[in-house]
């Protein structure tokens, strides 16, 4: 039985950190594990100048402690009158992708794409940039199942948008279904997915166990067990165009903990711990370092990390919760004992 392992160091390609005091929580949690994060421009209001990008990035790095090192990579959020013109200027600052959030979709949609063929000329510029498309993807239709949510979109807006942009690389984000990962297994070299640690340990019975559970509330949301064990095997599976994304989202306990509690899980505390123990449990731990650290940065076209981190099976409670601002923020499993460890 594996004990130990070692891996280059990881990256986390799709996480949120919010803003202003929050980053002094979050941003060292995801800079003692991570390489470098994918930053999701969903903050209010959102992020959709490369101005703002950078400036976002400022604050980040303010957060990282001394000693640390760490590269946010920043996206901006794609709405329907993003200029065409900003994609070019988002390119020559640094950027590295733009968002996609259905509007209504998820958390700090409200400024999101009413109607794909409104972003057209915006989606033909980022073809042209190589700039990437990163997709919440679930339709907002009120009549559709929230379970089928993320199918319907691959059929409905996915597909023919792979058709309208052949060249555009798209990263599906957060898959959390069966239907995805084939999608994702049978595409070209232009589609990639993350898969979250919170999908691949768990299915929505985490939700309702003896009572209904806000903390295991995330969108797209947890899905039946069959969808779950697809995602393992997607994981596992050496294609590497599936990569490592926490979606990590950070809410002050007392709105998750609400009448409407806001969706979001928090496992940047422990986030590659998690992910190892979904391995482990899988006996695929030697398809760890692929899945964590190199398809992302191959996907992105990005150097892989040089340096490396060991993990250790040894059981350890993370805290029940972290100071968050003014509140308090409640991680994933907050107070339940963890199996593997980060040296
Ligand atoms: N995943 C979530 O449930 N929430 C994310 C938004 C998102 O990634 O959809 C958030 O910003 O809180
Ligand atoms: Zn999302
Ligand atoms: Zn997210």
């Amino acid at each position: 039985m594996t004990q130990q392992i070692t891996i280059t160091r990881p990256d986390d390609w799709h996480l949120h950190l919010r803003d202003g005091a929050a980053l002094h929580t979050v941003v060292p949690h995801t800079a003692a594990q991570f390489g470098r994060a994918i930053v999701m421009p969903n903050l209010k209001p959102p992020v959709t100048t490369a101005e703002q990008a950078l400036a976002y990035k400022q604050r980040i790095l303010a957060a990282v402690p001394p000693g640390m090192s760490f590269e946010p990579l920043m996206t901006l959020y794609l709405t329907d009158n993003l200029p065409p013109e900003e994609i070019a200027r988002a390119k020559a600052a640094g950027v590295v992708a733009v968002k996609l959030y259905p509007a209504g979709a998820t958390t700090n949609s409200d400024a999101g794409v009413t109607d794909l063929r409104k972003t057209y000329q915006t989606l033909e510029a980022m073809q042209r940039e190589g700039m990437l498309l990163l997709v919440h993807g679930e339709v907002t239709d009120p009549a559709i199942d929230l379970f089928d949510r993320e199918a319907v979109f691959i059929e409905q807006q996915l597909a023919p948008l792979r058709r309208d942009f052949p060249e555009l690389k798209i990263v599906m984000e957060h898959i959390t279904t069966q239907e995805a990962a084939q999608y994702v297994a049978e595409a070209d070299q232009f589609l990639g997915a993350t898969i979250t640690a919170h999908h691949l340990l768990y299915n929505r019975n985490a939700l309702f166990t003896g009572g209904i559970r806000p903390h295991y509330y995330c969108l797209p949301v947890l899905k039946r067990e069959t969808h779950r064990q697809a995602l393992v095997a997607a994981a596992i599976s050496g294609n590497a165009r599936f990569f490592l994304g926490t979606d990590s989202a950070p809410h002050p306990a007392h709105l998750k903990e609400h009448a409407t509690g806001c969706a979001g899980c928090y496992t940047a505390h422990a986030a590659i711990e998690m992910y190892a123990e979904a391995f482990d449990a899988a006996g695929a731990l030697d398809q760890l370092e692929a899945f964590a650290s190199f398809n992302g940065p191959d996907f992105y076209n990005l150097p892989r990390n040089t340096g490396r981190i060991t993990l250790r099976k040894e059981s350890w409670t993370p805290p029940a919760s972290f100071a968050f601002g003014e509140a308090e923020l409640k991680p994933l499993r907050a107070g339940e004992a963890l199996p593997w460890k980060l040296v």
